[in-house]
Order: structure tokens, then C-alpha cells, then sequence
């Protein structure tokens, strides 16, 4: 069987999608996805390497958790998911004035879901670039939806202050000080912020929305409906439904990749064969490999539409970046990337 996905142009022919085994949500709650409470985190010290064991061992084993107490005002949460279903509400024309180029990376696209028996609704995704503010793109914005521009506005300031708490954090684990990760690149994190629509499909079975990928960014913020469980990640080689909390939101590792160089050769078997060479720039990286950037994907709902929000976080262009001294040892962990400028 065989699920056809239409995005803009090109389109992709896959398999029926399920391509491992899916935990149940029952038991998905036993496995116990990492909470972290961020109140326990925010402002903490570099003298607190204990308070973040939680947090180090969530980066490690799955590579993703979900922060509660975060702080951001549940009323700004509420404001941009309303402002991002007005936007898919829109009449198909409407939204297209905002689509995507060619050879761009902004603007809405949408997908044409196609099982081999029947036709499904549309879904679609809207990308904008936040920040820095002089990076925004405002033909891509909607900015006649009344409200939009503000409720993104405002969440992305929200975003951007969460993010550089986690990345204080995320130095202090790495043996640095709190600004350690950000003084190595050179900045403040750029930003990024993608907004997916996932329609009603009566053959969920049928349909994998968005496919399985890792993100290529520093890390990731996402938020998601209350009620409707889409998101599956990857752990030991199976594939576990990420249940929201109520007005939480899922930090997952980034890898964002860039490849350098693709050559074809022929082997001494006379076959011929290509490599590829990428460099690495995220957390990942930064962390020499113990903090994993893991695969995941989310799947369509039968009864309700879905919307999630991925904000990117991304290092600052110019620097140099390369994994982080304490985390190499050169008999246990030895260097595993290569110190590199990041270039998008
Ligand atoms: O909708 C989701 O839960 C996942 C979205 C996602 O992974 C992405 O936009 O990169
Ligand atoms: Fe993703």
C-alpha cells in the first residue's frame, strides 16, 4: 500500500508509513517521557550540576522532554494557536498569497494527502523567520489576519527568553558558565518558527502527516494542541506517542547539518558509489554526541484537526563552533565533529 504526499511541487511516494512498532499509550505512559519542571532550572547556578541529573539524563536517553512551569503566560499560548488556526481558516487563495517560493524556505506550503482510496483534506504548514528581527520576511507574514503579527510577535519574545534559559542550562551541563554556549557562538540564537496544520483524516492508518525527520536546528520548542496526541519519537527502535500536558512544551536536541561536499567514486569492485560529508552545528555537536537529536514524526487524528507550533532555535552565522572542551576526552569521548561556521 502505498501513501502519495504532495508538497508544493514535488511530491514523495512512500510505504504505508508504519514502519515499526507503535507503543500503546498505555504503556507509553509507564515508560515515563521525561517532565522537566522548569521552575527548577530557571536562574540556576553554575553550582548546580545536581539540580540538572533530570535534565542531563532526558538530553541523553530520548533527547527530548516537555518543560512545565515555564513561565510563559498561558493566555500568549492560547493567542498564537488561535492565531495560527485563523490562518488556516483562510480560503485556500487567501493563504496562498503567502506561498512559498522556489528555492526559498518561507511562506506556507501545504500537502495533499493521497491514500489509494480516497481523496484526503488538505494540510499544510506556514514557516517564518522571528529572529533576529531584521531577518523577518514580511511578505511571508500575514499581516491583514487582525492579531497575527502581534500574537507572533509576542510568542516569539516568549520563546527566545525560554530558549536562552535552556541554553544557560545546557552550558552548565556542559561544564560551562551559564553564558558559556552563547559567548562560544559568538550571539544570541536565531529563531525560526513553523506552524503545522494537520486536518481530520476518517483512514489515520493510511497517513503519515509529517514525515520521520530530525530537526536541523540547535533545539527545538514545540508547542501542541492540549488534547489531541500526534507526535511520536523514536526510542529503542520504537516508535512512543509524546501525550501533551496541558500548556507544556517539548524541547527536543537539534543536528542542523550542512553538507559540504558530495563526491562519486568507483571502489576497487569497479562499483561506483557517493559520500557525503556534513558538518554538524547543534546541540548535538556541541555536546560531542552525548546529547542525541532524535528522529520523530506525527501522525494525523481521526476525530480532530491538529495544529503544533516548532519554534527553531539556530546558532548566530560567523562564529565558528565546534564541540564543547569538557565534553571531549580523548580516550573515552574523543572529538567527533569538526569546529566549524555556521551557514544557512
Ligand atoms: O507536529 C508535530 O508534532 C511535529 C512537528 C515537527 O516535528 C516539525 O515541525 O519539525
Ligand atoms: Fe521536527
Amino acid at each position: 500500500m502505498e501513501v502519495r504526499v504532495e508538497n508544493g511541487g514535488s511530491y514523495e511516494v512512500g510505504k504505508s508509513g508504519w514502519d515499526g512498532t507503535i507503543i500503546s499509550d498505555d504503556l507509553a505512559d509507564s515508560l515515563e517521557f521525561p517532565v522537566i519542571d522548569f521552575s527548577f532550572l530557571a536562574k540556576g547556578g553554575e553550582d548546580e550540576v545536581q539540580k540538572l541529573q533530570k535534565l542531563h539524563l532526558a538530553c541523553k536517553d530520548w533527547g527530548f522532554f516537555q518543560v512545565i512551569n515555564h513561565g510563559v503566560k498561558e493566555e500568549i499560548l492560547e493567542k498564537i494557536k488561535a492565531a495560527v488556526a485563523a490562518f488556516f481558516e483562510l480560503p485556500f487563495q487567501e493563504k496562498k498569497k503567502y506561498a512559498m517560493a522556489e528555492n526559498e524556505t518561507e511562506g506556507y506550503g501545504q500537502n495533499f494527502v493521497v491514500s489509494e482510496h480516497q481523496k484526503h483534506d488538505w494540510s499544510g504548514m506556514i514557516y517564518l523567520l522571528t529572529l533576529h528581527s531584521q531577518n523577518r520576511n514580511f511578505k511571508f507574514w500575514p499581516l491583514s489576519l487582525p492579531g497575527f503579527k502581534e500574537a507572533l510577535e509576542e510568542y516569539s519574545r516568549e520563546m527566545q527568553k525560554l530558549a536562552e534559559e535552556l541554553q544557560a542550562n545546557f552550558s552548565v551541563l556542559m561544564g560551562l558558565k551559564r553564558d558559556g554556549l552563547k559567548r562560544l557562538q559568538g550571539g544570541g540564537l536565531k529563531q525560526g518558527i513553523r506552524m503545522n496544520y494537520y486536518p481530520i483524516c476518517s483512514r489515520p492508518d493510511l497517513v503519515l502527516e509529517c514525515s520521520p525527520h530530525s530537526d536541523g536546528t540547535s533545539f527545538t520548542l514545540l508547542l501542541q494542541d492540549d488534547d489531541v496526541t500526534g507526535l511520536q519519537i523514536k526510542h529503542n527502535e520504537a516508535w512512543v506517542p509524546v501525550k501533551p500536558i496541558p500548556n507544556s512544551l517539548v524541547v527536543n536536541i537539534g543536528d542542523a547539518t550542512e553538507v559540504i561536499y558530495i563526491y562519486v567514486t568507483y571502489e576497487f569492485d569497479f562499483k561506483l558509489r557517493t559520500y557525503v560529508d556534513f558538518l554538524f552545528f547543534g546541540v548535538q555537536m556541541q555536546s560531542n554526541g552525548m546529547y542525541k537529536s532524535i528522529e520523530h514524526r506525527a501522525i494525523i487524528n481521526e476525530k480532530k484537526p491538529r495544529i503544533s507550533i516548532a519554534t527553531f532555535m539556530f546558532p548566530d552565522d560567523e562564529q565558528e563552533i565546534g564541540p564543547v572542551e569538557t565534553m571531549i576526552d580523548d580516550q573515552n569521548h574523543p572529538k567527533l565533529y569538526r569546529n566549524i561556521k555556521y551557514v544557512d
